[in-house]
């Protein structure tokens, strides 16, 4: 969702895609019913084998419950990949890696797994309940009135997969079964029970995991992540909650952008709300099978004119020629229709561009006052981790030492040209 694109699978080998019903019968190998049953027929399995088991990696994998079951190696990958469960995660919540061996040694070494207390994670249903809603299936809602800013969910994933284009749809279902089975059972029946694209019981795994997967960065490379709770919460080109994926804590973390009433539906965005409508609209019908009907879509040639004064005044702020016609009105402007579109939870680029253009002409205060708002909104947006936040939080600390102090004192230049003209 979001600038973070969930629920894209990366494209299969199999020359016909199997998540579409009927098409299975063009790839090349066969599945038994229960897919599992195969896995120790290497004869029917170019890649993979349930049974090959690497002893050294038995060794190190300490958190894991079961034993991993790898594929053959794959030379594009120089590696193979391996199903790894640790089902005591988090007080029995579990959780399933699909992986390769050197990125699930890394895995293992972060704390979460080392944390025996309990994550302080995965337990935010005070916060929120489902319930299913006309038109959109079930979707996420607040049990009581939230404020904006506040922390709505913190939930680790049940299932990780290391996005790979080797296998086959039909390989790969293979071991994500494997690698649910082998989840506690609460979690493994809240995997099971979300929401399916196409319903096409050879391929239920990856059913899931396409209709509603994030994604997370672990050792260098993106992995889809399937976290059960989050993955209600419905789109809105006007959402009221953000999110981001910590890959070091694991943790898939949703706050409130806006105050939030009870029993009001909790909606993040998941295609890029700064885009217009046409693009907005093909990328949830392609991706995520469905067309919006969020006030933004249905008002869609209002909300796409204002998308178009925002980028034209967004172009100008950041003209920092001489010739720049910028002023701090089209700063407050451009939030101002930020908020009139619902957008409070982008509000961190626009925050950071009032900051500079009251910089400019030499007002500290509002200056301070917006780096403050880019830094706390780009932290709910991105994570308090990335580096933009502490760029807005050093401005905030020392306004005067930003470049772009006086940069637009006008001014300040007809005083020179008098001097020295
Ligand atoms: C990740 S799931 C969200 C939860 C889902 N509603 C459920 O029943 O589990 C994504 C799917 O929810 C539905 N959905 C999400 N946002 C929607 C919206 N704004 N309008 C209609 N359907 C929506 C679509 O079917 C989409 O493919």
């Amino acid at each position: 969702a979001s600038s973070n694109s969930p629920l894209d699978l990366p494209s299969q080998r199999c020359l016909s895609d199997p998540l579409v019903a009927n098409s299975e019968l063009a790839c090349s190998e066969n599945i038994s019913s229960d897919g599992i049953a195969r896995l120790d027929r290497k004869e029917q399995m170019p890649i993979a084998s349930a049974l090959d088991l690497n002893d050294d990696l038995l060794e190190d994998a300490v958190p894991w419950s079961h034993e991993p079951v790898c594929t053959f190696y794959i030379d594009e990958l120089e590696s193979e990949l391996c199903v790894y469960t640790a089902a005591s995660f988090d007080r029995g919540r579990g959780i399933s890696i699909f992986t390769t061996p050197r990125i699930a040694e890394e895995f293992a070494s972060l704390s979460p797994f080392w944390e025996v207390e309990g994550l302080g994670v995965n337990d935010h249903t005070n916060v929120w309940y489902t319930d299913a809603l006309p038109g959109k299936g079930i979707a996420m809602l607040a049990k009581r009135s939230i404020k904006s800013g506040e922390l709505l969910s913190a939930y680790t994933p049940a299932l990780l997969v290391y996005m790979d284009p080797q296998l086959s749809t039909l390989q790969r279902e293979k071991f994500l079964k494997i690698a649910v089975i082998q989840l506690p059972a609460a979690t493994r029946d809240s995997y099971l029970s979300l929401t399916k694209f196409y319903n096409n019981p050879m391929v239920v795994m990856q059913d899931v995991l396409k209709s509603n997967t994030f994604e997370m960065e672990i050792g260098g490379h993106m992995h889809l992540a399937l976290i059960p709770e989050p993955s209600r919460m419905n789109h809105d080109c006007a959402p009221n909650a953000q999110y981001y994926l910590d890959g070091a804590t694991l943790t898939h973390v949703v706050h409130a952008t806006r105050d939030i009433g009870p029993d009001e539906e909790i909606t993040i965005a998941y295609s890029d709300p700064l885009t217009h409508f046409e693009l907005r609209h093909r990328n949830l019908e392609v991706g995520y099978h469905f067309s919006c009907q969020c006030r933004r879509c249905q008002n869609h040639e209002a909300s796409d004119a204002i998308l178009t004064t925002i980028k034209t005044l967004t172009a100008s702020l950041e003209d920092w020629t001489p010739a720049s016609a910028a002023t701090t009105e089209d700063a407050e402007r451009v939030i101002q229709l930020f908020r009139e579109q619902g957008l409070e939870g982008f509000l961190d680029d626009p925050h950071g561009h009032a900051a500079m253009a009251y910089a400019a002409v030499g007002n500290a205060e509002e200056a301070t006052r917006h780096a403050k708002l880019a830094a706390e909104i780009l932290a709910i947006k991105m994570g308090p981790t990335v580096p933009g936040v502490a760029d807005w939080e050093d401005m905030a600390a020392e306004v005067k030492a930003h470049w772009s102090w006086g940069k637009r004192k006008r001014g300040f230049k007809g005083t020179l040209n008098k001097l020295f003209g």
